[in-house]
């Protein structure tokens, strides 16, 4: 055989999808031998679903076989220095896989910067693609073009870097017979200069213009040879008719477990697989020997900073050109901010707590004394210096509604109970029957009886499942205390602050003393604001890539995703510091414009 260079060797190649043992196990390439020689154009053809994208998908590295070997221009895909997946290889995948935001300019730059070519010879190349594939106009956005212009931008992105291996998964499809012809015109223009082709296609007359075909069938190659060849050994005018009888003969033939050779009963003589054995492959048998200094490209040191600065512009590009999503990032956090200030964190308001009074229950009026407005519930006889204590319930009652608590009147504590918990209140208060009377005692005495001790005193059951209302609750009922014994104390001519709890709170040094809960709350929201939506943001984008095949073909370029997650990571991060930026402009503006009375931070900043 003669001793051409081979680009790619595939040796023994088996490839599954799923696990054998679960009933979505798909074998695609069984035991597949394939050589591309440098310098050709090699058609790949086959019927959908037969494992071409798979076995090319392989060839640049992105997936790896299950069994085998491949071997891509003298070393193997992956392997450092191989520059495969890189530089070395031009890749148009069967979907777009282009940024939907990119212009047609932005997106052969996307490309040419990734393998750090020069402004000029870039703009050279992108005049040159334009012209030979007929490229709509380079400001117009890929996804406002038609199927056929986007793939022609497709793989106009694959060439524009020269690479020594061309890889395109059925680029002709949905174009014109002309622009079909041209694009095979260049293909071997390409191939002249040393560039290898491998090219799938659904059009397979067009192939009799490459130099090889490979014809692919479940997995397993029946023929490869060149077009000439396969015409007259098959005796058949078309390629079709070629392929047809193929078919026909691999299904004549039992078939066998796919784990078995491949099939060279189909394969007749002459047009079977021409490498069986590793002395066959005329070039290398394992990757020690390929990678050779000859092999080694050249041009092939680590173009990070090329690479980064692609990313960077493109993320860039998308952000920009989405106006939705530029929107959400501006609106989103002042909707959230809005949403918490208005709906989150204030004080709870018009709370009703059960209420059993047996004190006004035992009045002459019943539970209405006090709503009756000739109700004096302290009497001060100044000869005497006695207070007379009548319906002090009544008091205590009114300074609850006063702190925005409202009362609900039931005739005994189980009932009261039973509706806390039901969660229709949130608690319960109980006055005993001789409240007024023990209170007074216990004031006036100090040394009382235990039962004193007890009437006087208001027992409380409160719902304490809900941590902010319990607290407010408390806090409601610490000061209906304070107010309600101020008035009793005043009204009996005593010192007011005579029964309050002995313990003082000053004028706090910070802040102010009825803080409401929304304000202790706010810099948790907006620091979770600030790192939710970031993250929101990159995730999008990198799941649309994803989808968009974007982030694969950038991979087979030569990005790896760690660089691509880092440009994320450094543009959120600006995002980050002008969020903050603003959040902390919109509190310093809040300290000067509200009474200094909250938490600010040097003091000098509040209006006094
Ligand atoms: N990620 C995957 N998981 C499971 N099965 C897959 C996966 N990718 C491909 N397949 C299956 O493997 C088989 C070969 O798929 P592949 O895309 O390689 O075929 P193809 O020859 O390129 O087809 P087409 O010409 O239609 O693009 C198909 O049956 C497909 O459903």
């Amino acid at each position: 055989m003669a001793a051409r260079p081979a680009a790619v060797i595939v040796e023994q190649a088996c490839k599954y999808y799923g696990r054998p043992d679960k009933p979505d196990f798909k074998p695609v390439l069984t035991q597949l031998n394939l050589t591309v020689d440098r310098g050709i154009i090699y058609g790949l053809l086959g019927p959908s679903g037969c494992g071409k994208t798979t076995l090319l998908s392989c060839i640049v590295g992105r997936r790896s076989l299950d069994s085998g070997n491949v071997w891509v221009l003298g070393g193997r895909p992956g392997e450092k220095g191989s520059g495969v997946p890189g530089p070395r290889v031009g890749y148009m995948p069967q979907d777009i896989a282009l940024v939907g935001e990119f212009t047609v300019r932005d997106a052969i730059y996307y490309f040419g910067r990734i393998y750090g070519m020069k402004p000029a010879k870039l703009k050279e190349k992108f005049a040159f693609l334009s012209s030979l594939l007929d490229l709509p106009n380079e400001g117009r956005l890929i996804k406002s073009l038609s199927g056929g212009q986007q793939r022609r931008v497709s793989l106009a992105a694959a060439l524009v870097h020269d690479p020594e291996l061309l890889i395109l998964d059925e680029p002709t499809v949905g174009l014109d017979p002309v622009l079909r012809e041209k694009i095979w015109e260049f293909l071997s223009e390409v191939a002249r200069g040393g560039t290898t082709v491998i090219i799938t296609t659904h059009y397979i007359d067009e192939t009799k213009q490459a130099h090889k075909i490979g014809l692919l069938r479940d997995g397993q190659l029946l023929a490869e040879d060149s077009p000439e060849e396969l015409l007259r050994k098959f005796e058949c005018d078309t390629l079709e008719d070629a392929f047809l009888k193929l078919a026909l003969r691999q299904h004549e033939i039992p078939r066998r477990r796919p784990t078995l050779t491949a099939s060279p009963d189909v394969i007749p003589e002459s047009a079977a697989v021409q490498y069986q054995s590793r002395e066959d492959f005329s070039v290398v048998t394992s990757s020690t020997d390929v990678l050779t200094t000859k092999d080694t490209p050249k041009d092939c040191k680590d173009k990070a900073k090329s690479r980064y600065k692609a990313v960077f512009i493109k993320s860039i590009q998308q952000f920009s050109r989405h106006p939705g999503g530029l929107i959400f990032s501006a609106l989103f956090p002042i909707i959230q901010i809005v949403a918490f200030f208005s709906a989150v964190g204030h004080d709870p308001r018009h709370l009703q707590l059960a209420v059993v009074n047996d004190e006004t229950a035992s009045s002459p009026f019943g539970l209405d004394i006090c709503s009756n407005s000739s109700l004096v519930p302290i009497k001060r006889i100044e000869e005497d210096d006695i207070c007379q204590q009548y319906m002090l319930s009544c008091w205590f009652l009114e300074e609850l509604e006063k702190n925005d608590i409202f009362q609900i009147p039931y005739n005994n504590t189980e009932d009261a109970k039973r509706a806390v918990s039901t969660g229709e209140l949130y608690g319960a208060l109980y006055f005993p029957q001789n409240f007024s009377e023990a209170l007074a005692a216990r004031v006036r005495e100090g040394d009382v009886a235990d039962d004193v001790v007890d009437d006087s005193t208001i027992s409380v059951w409160i719902d304490v499942s809900n941590h902010q209302i319990n607290n407010f609750l408390k806090r409601q009922m610490h000061r209906t205390y304070s107010s309600f014994t101020k008035r009793s104390m005043r009204a009996c001519g005593r010192h007011e602050d005579l029964v309050q709890t002995p313990v003082r709170f000053q004028d706090p040094v910070y802040g102010k003393m009825d803080t409401q809960m929304v304000w202790f709350m706010a810099p948790g929201i907006m620091i979770t604001i600030i790192f939710f939506l970031p993250a929101v943001v990159t995730s999008t984008l990198m799941i649309g890539d994803r989808l968009e095949g974007v982030w694969e073909r950038s991979c087979v370029a030569g990005v790896r995703a760690r660089e691509m997650l880092a440009v994320h990571v450094a543009l959120q991060a600006a995002v980050i510091v002008l969020q903050v930026a603003t959040y902390i402009h919109a509190y310093i503006h809040t300290c000067r414009c509200w009474p200094c009375t909250w938490r600010c931070r040097p003091p000098s900043l509040c209006c006094r």
